[in-house]
């Protein structure tokens, strides 16, 4: 659990996992998350790759600014971008502005090697020269990044761990204190045990009534407090250094030993779906 003091985006290669680690961070951090593709699909009723091909890429670029703008308008949230977005001037113009982006990294080959529908990727279905597009892209990505982070042979987990990090020490994400997280879970069983004394209609409950509401309570408050715990921990393993370490430790020479739990490998790599997300996700964003 904790609070964003601006936006983040999330910018790099297609398939290099930016949807699926904001997604993750969402649920990890308790911060909301909003996806451009799924918010531009769902404002125009058909995908980047139907506008792509319907409007051309001009006009798709035009449409993917427009739909960011909105999306960061929405309050501090993580925003997973496409990634031709830093093709366009007035998009990469607003990264740097408005937010705090966040490159995802990894070898062309192994975002390439991710996906599975190619329909999904406009660009890729029109037959570009791919090599000279992930050529193009990365002094674009790094322009705006302020951070960037090697994703490479990581889970999804580990790459949303890292980010929390890299963001918690930039001071663009707060974990809420353990005495916040106790306030949070007071205030929640406060609720729960007023809603535990009288029904909806406001009549007070049977003993009968109260005893099984207060089983499914009392499994709910032992989760939250195991949730903060964690929390807790994973806070206080966060090192505390600045951006530059935390590229030099992504970088070749400074390599970290990837933790992968064993059997992971290539899982979740076959599935078919690049599922898109249905507009912002998690805790509701603080108004701007
Ligand atoms: N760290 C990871 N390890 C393995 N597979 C991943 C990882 N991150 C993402 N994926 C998978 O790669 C594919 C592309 O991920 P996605 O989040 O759509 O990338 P992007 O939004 O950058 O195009 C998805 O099938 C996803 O499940
Ligand atoms: O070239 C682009 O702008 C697009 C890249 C892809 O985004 P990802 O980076 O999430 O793969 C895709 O979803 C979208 O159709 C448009
Ligand atoms: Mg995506």
């Amino acid at each position: 659990m904790g609070t964003l003091k601006k936006n983040v985006f999330l910018v790099g290669f297609m398939g290099v996992g930016k949807t699926t680690v904001a997604r993750r961070m969402a649920r990890d951090m308790g911060v909301a998350c909003v996806d451009v593709d799924a918010f531009l699909e769902r404002k125009h009723g058909k995908s980047a790759a139907e506008l792509f091909g319907e409007l051309g890429e001009d006009a798709l670029r035009e449409l993917e600014y427009e739909a960011l703008v909105e999306c960061a308008n929405m309050g501090h949230s993580l925003i997973s971008c496409g990634e031709g977005i830093v093709a366009y001037d007035k998009s990469r113009e607003f990264l740097k502005r408005r937010g705090f982006a966040v490159m995802l990294e990894s070898s062309e080959a192994t975002s390439l090697g991710r996906i599975h529908n190619l329909s999904t990727r406009p660009l890729l279905a029109h037959d570009c020269d791919i090599e000279g597009l992930w050529e193009q892209r990365k002094p674009l990505y790094e322009e705006v990044a302020r951070a960037k982070i090697n994703v490479q042979g990581r889970s999804t987990g580990s790459v949303a761990g890292f980010v929390a990090k890299v963001l918690a020490r930039a001071g663009v994400y707060t974990p809420d204190s353990e005495d916040a997280v106790a306030k949070k879970i007071e205030a929640d069983s406060l609720k729960r045990h007023k809603k535990h004394r009288h029904s909806k209609s406001g009549r007070p409950r049977s003993a009968a009534e109260r005893s099984n509401a207060s089983h499914k309570g009392q499994k709910a408050a032992r989760a939250s407090r195991e949730n903060a715990a964690s929390s807790k921990k994973h806070a206080a393993h966060a090192p505390a250094s600045g951006q530059g370490a935390a590229e030099k430790k992504q970088n070749g020479s400074g390599a970290p030993k990837h933790r992968r739990r064993r059997g992971s490998r290539g899982r979740g790599k076959m599935r078919a779906s690049n599922n898109r997300q249905n507009g912002q996700r998690g805790a509701t964003p603080p108004a701007n």
